[in-house]
Formats: structure tokens, sequence, C-alpha cells
């Protein structure tokens, strides 16, 4: 594949390969990035990685095209520690709150590209966002819009201030989604169904529904219009769900705000 021949050529290293890693090495690999271009440094590396052909806690190669960070923010300091010096790399990270700043300062004149992409991506449907720094060139952007694009789509922000809300929104939102599954299944089970039903029905409804939501035409809110009958069922529902006091509108500001503010609180740690 023509958009991963510079890392064929001159290496891809990833650092940290475990939930968010594995499942970008998964893609890459699944779109035809060469095995053996490929250093994976992770000193727990789960053993379903052995005999891929990646080089694995191996050496670095002398001027690999791009370093991938995808390590918990708060162990980025020792694995930054344990790298070499980089001269022509294109060092990206996909860790919550760690600012490119502090990447540079690992790294100085290098182009950094900073990403937040999301567990979907372990499927082929995650989102992820970017933003680079000064040094990171369009060709740059458009490198690491190929690497995410092999787990999914990819949108770019105006600025770094963006990416904490970004994380607290798409990033965590998965967890989100899997929360509301279950308290739907929960709330099925209130109402007299067995488990196993509740919880398929709950699943495949929100499976559904987020399907119909990213094909339809229309926006979210049509659609919820659209399944709501003057007087009927969901609108008793929704009366309850969307009160502007005690419904969704309030608890979702509250949820996005603390997940987005703990992503601010990472970056000042650094
Ligand atoms: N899991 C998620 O939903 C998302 C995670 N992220 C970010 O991805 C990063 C990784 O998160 P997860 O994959 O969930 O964590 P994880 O715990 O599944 O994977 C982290 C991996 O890093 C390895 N590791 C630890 N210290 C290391 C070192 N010094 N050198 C090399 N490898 C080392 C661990 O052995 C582990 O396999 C985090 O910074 C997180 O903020 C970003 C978006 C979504
Ligand atoms: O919980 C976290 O910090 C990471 C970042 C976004 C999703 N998981």
């Amino acid at each position: 594949m023509t958009d991963f021949q510079e890392m064929d050529r001159r290496g891809l290293v990833l650092v940290g390969c475990g939930r968010m890693g594995g499942a970008m090495l998964r893609g890459w690999l699944a779109r035809g990035l060469e095995p053996g271009a490929v250093t994976v440094i992770d000193p727990k590396l789960g053993s379903d990685w052995a005999d891929k052909g990646l080089r694995v806690n191996a050496p670095l190669p002398d001027d690999p095209a791009v370093l991938v960070l995808a390590v918990k923010p708060q162990m980025m300091a020792d694995a930054l520690g344990e790298l070499p010096d980089l001269r022509d790399t294109l060092v990206i990270s996909v860790a919550a709150g760690t600012t490119i700043a502090s990447f540079e300062n690992a790294f100085p004149d290098s182009p950094v590209i900073r990403v937040m992409p999301n567990t979907p991506a372990a499927i082929g449907q995650g989102i992820s966002a970017m933003i680079g720094n000064a040094a990171a060139t369009p060709a740059h952007l458009d490198l690491a819009e190929a690497l995410m694009r092999a787990v999914g789509r990819v949108v770019r922000l105006q600025s770094e201030d963006q990416m904490d809300a970004v994380t607290g929104l798409s990033g965590s939102g998965p967890a989100y989604v899997f929360h509301l599954i279950e308290t739907m299944a929960a709330a099925g089970e209130a109402q007299g169904l067995p488990a196993e039903l509740a919880l398929e029905l709950a699943r495949m409804t929100v499976a559904g529904a987020g399907a119909l939501a990213v094909d339809a035409d229309e926006d979210p809110g049509v659609l919820r219009e659209n399944v709501t009958s003057p007087g009927g069922t969901t609108a008793a529902g929704l009366k309850m769900l969307m009160d502007a006091e005690t419904g969704l509108p309030p608890l979702m500001l509250r949820t996005v705000a603390a997940a987005t503010a703990r992503g601010r609180e990472l970056g000042a740690a650094k």
C-alpha cells in the first residue's frame, strides 16, 4: 500500500502495545504494513503478538519514519527516557493529556502529532482527532492520517486546546455508550425482561441506532423525532430522559466536563 511505503522502508516504532497500540497495529498490518518494518517496544507484550514477524523489544532502526507512543500518560516520561535521540522521525502520540510541548522537550525540532483515537479502532470503526506542531508538515499530517485511517475516520483539529474536550467526548465516549447499554439492559430487566434478552435488545438498539445515525442524511434530532409518536411510548420515555434538570443533558454535560478536566490535569502534571 503506497501510504505505508516510507514506513516499510525506514521502519515504524510502536512504544506501548496494549489496548490502543495493539488495535492500531492490527489495523496497520491488515492494511499491508510490513511486519518486519515494525519495532514494538513493550516490556509486557501479549503472547498473541509472537510469530507475526514483528521486531519485538529489538534495537530501534537508525532513522525510523514514525515513532508512535501509546503508553499511559503516567508512564510516558519513563518510556521517553528509554528512547534514543531521533533526527528525522515523525513522533505521534495517542496519550491523553500529554501535551505537544512535552514531546518537543524530548525531541527538539521533531515533527510531533498528537492524536486522540478511541477503542472502536479495534474493529476499524474508530474516530481519531489530530493536531500537529509547527514542525509537522502537510506530508507529516497526511502520513499520520493514513495511519489512523487504518482504524477508522480521522478529523483534524484547529488547535491543541481542543484536544482535552475531544478526549472527554470521543476518546472516553465509548465507555459512556457501553454504560448506556448496561443501564438500558438493567432498566429492561426492571420491567420484567430476562437479563439475557434485555442485554441483547439494549446492545442491538445502540448498535443499530448508531449505524443509522452515521448512515442517515438527517441529524440525530430528526431521527429521534422519527421514533416519537405524539402521545406515544417514546414521548413518555423522552420526557424523563430529556428533562433539563434531572435528565441526560445536564448529566452528559457534567460527564464530558469531568473527563475534559482530567485530561487538562494530566497535561499540567507533566
Ligand atoms: N484505551 C482507550 O480507550 C484509549 C487510550 N488512549 C491512550 O492510549 C494510551 C495507552 O492506553 P491503553 O492502550 O488503554 O493502555 P494499556 O495499558 O492497554 O497499554 C499500555 C501498554 O504500554 C506498555 N508499557 C508500559 N510502560 C512502557 C514502557 N516504558 N515502554 C514501552 N511500553 C510500555 C504496557 O506494557 C502496556 O502494554 C494512553 O496514553 C491512553 O491515554 C487514547 C485513546 C483511547
Ligand atoms: O481513560 C483514559 O485516560 C483514556 C483516554 C481516552 C480513553 N481512555
